[in-house]
């Protein structure tokens, strides 16, 4: 008897180093990027059912669509073209990580349905099959199908595993207002104008930071070539970001395409320390914790027939 309902999670993240190369034709910038994930969790439910429906809730649910445009709606369609499923789902998404954040949560919503729905049906689809669905539903959802630290390049879909150790403590200040990660890339082309780019170069300093895994050390090589757009399209993220650094942070940043303004710490105390301190500027977002890395996977098997 097949499982009538499985469940999955997949992490939101924040790039440690964003480097990002000339626009190409296709309209999509050549990256370079260091992807960590965080226990911020997007977690999706499927259900056989007839037809396919989408249902959201938790974090800012009101601001995510629940149509063929949702990406773990897309994310189900993608699978039955390619495997010729017919079964209907029921979708649940029990959303954690702020939307149109720069952290990546209709990504992680659309590889947990992946990794739900390989589950659900039997597919048994391996990790490289997956990868490349992924590709097609976002240049996000490939890291997002396994999380941990990872090493992106071309949109940001082919990835290769980075050797880091330890755990990395994070303060998050979020913005109510969304940024579109297409209008921050092409405030970037804006600002940067006729200028030539190079091609984009992880920065190796950070790679051997990561290794050692001193957060001492990664705080000042986080780098992000967004982060001035994010600051051209919402000023107010330029101080939030000095106000952390000013507070104690050993590094931050805005995260992707923002507008999220994530923290380092050295350690949980000094991040439960600079997170009560935050919490106490008035930012008009939300300041909340997070611990990296942290790892997509499906949760179990609730056999309800
Ligand atoms: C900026 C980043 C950094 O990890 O993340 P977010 O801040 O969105 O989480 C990503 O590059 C965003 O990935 P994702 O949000 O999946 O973007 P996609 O849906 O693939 O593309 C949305 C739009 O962003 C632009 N885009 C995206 C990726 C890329 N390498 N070059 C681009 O120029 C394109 O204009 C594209 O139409
Ligand atoms: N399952 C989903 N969860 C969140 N947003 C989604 C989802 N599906 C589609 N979207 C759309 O994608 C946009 C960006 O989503 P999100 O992944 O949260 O942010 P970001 O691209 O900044 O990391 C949202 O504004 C929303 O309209």
């Amino acid at each position: 008897m097949e499982p009538a309902t499985v469940s999955a999670r997949a992490p939101g993240k924040i790039n440690l180093d964003l480097r990002v190369g000339p626009r190409g034709d296709g309209g999509f910038h050549e990256l370079v990027t260091v992807f960590h994930a965080v226990n911020l969790w997007e977690y999706v439910e499927l259900e056989l059912a007839a037809g396919l429906t989408c249902r959201v809730d938790g974090r800012q649910a009101a601001a995510v669509p629940t149509d063929s445009s949702n990406l773990a709606v897309r994310a189900i369609e993608e699978l039955r073209a390619l495997t010729g499923l017919v079964e209907g789902v029921a979708i649940t998404i029990h959303k954690g990580v702020p939307v149109a954040g720069g952290m990546a949560g209709g990504s992680a919503d659309a590889a947990a349905a992946l990794l739900a729905a390989d589950q659900l049906f039997s597919l048994g689809l391996p990790l490289t099959e997956l990868e490349r669905v992924a590709a097609r539903l976002g240049s996000d959802v490939a890291f997002c199908l396994t999380g941990g630290t990872a090493l992106g390049t071309g949109r940001g879909e082919l990835l290769a595993p980075v050797l880091a150790t330890g755990a990395l403590e994070w303060v998050l200040v979020t913005h109510p207002e969304g940024l579109s990660a297409g209008s921050v890339y092409a405030e970037c082309d804006r600002l940067r104008g006729e200028r030539t780019v190079p091609a984009p170069q992880v920065d190796p300093l950070l790679l051997g930071a990561l290794r050692q895994g001193d957060p001492a050390q990664i705080g000042p090589l986080l780098h992000n070539d967004l982060q001035p757009a994010a600051f051209s399209l919402l000023p107010a993220l330029r101080e939030t970001v000095d106000i952390g650094l000013s507070e104690g942070a050993v590094g931050g940043l805005v995260s992707g395409s923002g507008p999220t303004c994530v923290f380092l710490a050295e350690d949980a105390d000094d991040a439960d320390d600079l997170a009560n301190v935050l919490a106490q500027r008035g930012f008009p977002g939300e300041v909340l914790r997070a611990t990296g890395p942290a790892h997509a996977g499906v949760l179990g098997v609730a056999d309800v027939l």
